[in-house]
């Protein structure tokens, strides 16, 4: 029994005892198939009462030298994501797990959109607490993450709309609880959309660090990204899909097929500066695995070199007509796609991996898109090309031209001839069309973008996705 104690300690989390009929309860955690976790216990029966109380009071020991486990913590449910079961899935399946691991919480029903962010970034304090959970969807964690990150550049004097500022990282771990429509955040650092996992991961007190991009508009500062940033086919499926928020996450099945069929493409100039030293390709089956030692090996270069000179480096520059540009930090795998749209891509170490879909036939990339649910490569088509980067830039085709004109002629004559041009494409119908941005689920107000990632600015209560099978347990098995 000592060694099955030794064995799964560090995922026991709770225990209940009772005096008058000698026994114990320990709660701890069950590793089950597809990366989910369950609550288990097992019973210790005991002829004597200071004999039951000693295993108590040696187990509650035990547990309070845990130290990275919550105690505190403020939780957001956001009534209306997904299926509008946030509510019922946090007083369900999660304070129960809360309180069994002695965890007390603040909660707060969000009342309005960007009510969490707005909370945590003025009024909340923080100091009480050892994390922030959101229960809800990727909207919902973007809300907090900002509110936390923003506040966290307040405090510090940083000035976010500055992209030659180094951020700074902050202290609070946020969980995710999934209650939204694509949950790709949790899904890509957990390995599974499911709450009972999600609650376990927080109580035993996960750390996970990941990397944020910062996008700017010229000198303003516009939204920070974890996951996709889309232009082109994903910018178009979530502007669409907005207007069909009343239908649920169907709207996404919806409004990507209209997409599809309408197959629009957009001109640009992508800009980017490659990613250097040992951080892999987005083609190099390498995938970002719990105790990854890429994401390892980042944090040790970090604290040798913290923010290197960019000065020198050389931009790589594209121009082309593309259905899809896609950026993204992680794998951005979700339950509509278990490997992500970067399969390699990793959670923590400083760069994104930016795919450029270029102008194909439907077939094609048809082809391309089905490829995100199945094993073959999605990379593997001659319209694919993929780069990891640590910053990027975008300017649509328009806006191009304007600047250009600007620059040549800095004149009246140079704008007006380029106005003219433009009313006479517009008549004719071949305007260059521009599409929208969709930032982890947002639309963002502008078309040319400056993106550069953050190297583990926020750490979330996870551990990355493990690799199956780990251990099974098979002693906690037996004692059952
Ligand atoms: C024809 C078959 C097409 C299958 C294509 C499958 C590719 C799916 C890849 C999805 C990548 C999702 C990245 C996550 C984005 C979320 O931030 C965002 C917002 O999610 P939320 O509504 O807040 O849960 N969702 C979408 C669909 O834009
Ligand atoms: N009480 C509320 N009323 C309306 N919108 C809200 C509320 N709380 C949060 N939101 C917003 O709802 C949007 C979607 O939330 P999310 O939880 O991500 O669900 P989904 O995954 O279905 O999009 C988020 O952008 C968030 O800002
Ligand atoms: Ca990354």
């Amino acid at each position: 029994m000592i060694l099955i104690m030794q064995v799964t300690f560090y995922l026991v989390f709770g225990i209940m005892w009772h005096f008058h009929l000698c026994f114990s309860a320990v709660f701890y955690v069950e590793r089950m198939r597809q990366h989910c976790w369950r609550c288990s216990n097992v019973t210790f029966h005991c002829s004597e009462h200071s004999m039951c109380l000693l295993w108590v009071q040696t187990i509650r020991e035990q547990l309070a030298l845990l130290t990275n486990r919550p105690k505190n913590l403020l939780v957001y449910i956001n009534p209306y994501g997904g299926k509008q079961r946030g509510k019922q899935i946090y007083d369900h399946k999660v304070a129960p797990i809360f309180s069994r691991a002695s965890v007390s919480t603040d909660v707060i029903v969000t009342e309005r959109a960007n009510h969490a962010r707005d909370h945590l970034k003025t009024e909340a304090d923080l100091k009480k607490y050892d994390g922030v959970v959101c229960v809800g969807g990727d909207g919902m964690f973007s809300e907090m993450m900002h509110g936390l990150v923003s506040r966290t550049q307040r405090e510090a004097g940083v000035d976010e709309n500055s992209m030659e500022e180094t951020l700074m990282p902050c202290g609070l771990r946020i969980g995710i609880i999934p209650a939204g429509s694509t949950d790709c955040i949790c899904y890509a650092t957990v390995g599974s959309n499911d709450p009972v996992t999600s609650a376990l991961h927080i109580v035993v007190g996960d750390s996970q660090p990941m990397d944020v991009c910062s996008v700017h508009n010229e000198d303003s500062f516009l939204r920070y990204s974890v996951s996709l940033l889309g232009y082109g086919f994903y910018g178009d499926v979530l502007t669409d899909s907005e207007r069909k928020r009343w239908m649920g996450p169907a709207r996404y099945d919806i409004s990507g097929v209209k997409t599809f069929l309408s197959h629009r493409y957009y001109e640009g100039t992508v800009s980017f500066l490659p990613a250097e030293g040992d951080s892999g390709t987005p083609r190099d089956k390498m995938q970002c695995r719990s105790g990854c030692s890429i994401c390892l090996q980042t944090s040790s270069d970090q604290l040798v070199s913290k923010n290197e000179d960019s000065c020198g480096d050389t931009w790589t520059v594209i121009r082309g007509k593309f259905l899809a540009i896609n950026a993204a930090s992680m794998s951005c795998a979700c339950p509509r796609s278990p490997k992500g749209l970067s399969p390699s891509a990793h959670l923590a170490d400083g760069t994104t991996d930016l795919i450029l879909v270029r102008k194909c036939s439907r077939l094609n990339f048809l082809c391309h898109l089905l490829r995100h649910t199945n094993k073959e490569d999605q990379f593997d088509h001659s319209f694919v090309e993929v780069y990891r980067v640590k910053q990027f830039r975008f300017t649509p085709r328009y806006q191009e031209c304007d600047s250009e004109v600007d620059l040549r002629e800095s004149g009246a004559t140079g704008k007006r001839f380029l106005s003219q041009i433009c009313r006479e494409h517009r008549a004719c119908g071949c305007m260059p069309s521009q599409s929208n941005w969709n930032c982890d689920g947002e639309i963002l107000p502008h078309t040319a973008i400056q993106v550069l990632v953050h190297s583990q600015l926020i750490k979330l209560f996870a551990r990355g996705i493990e690799e199956q099978p780990v251990f099974e347990d098979p002693y906690a098995q037996c004692a059952i």
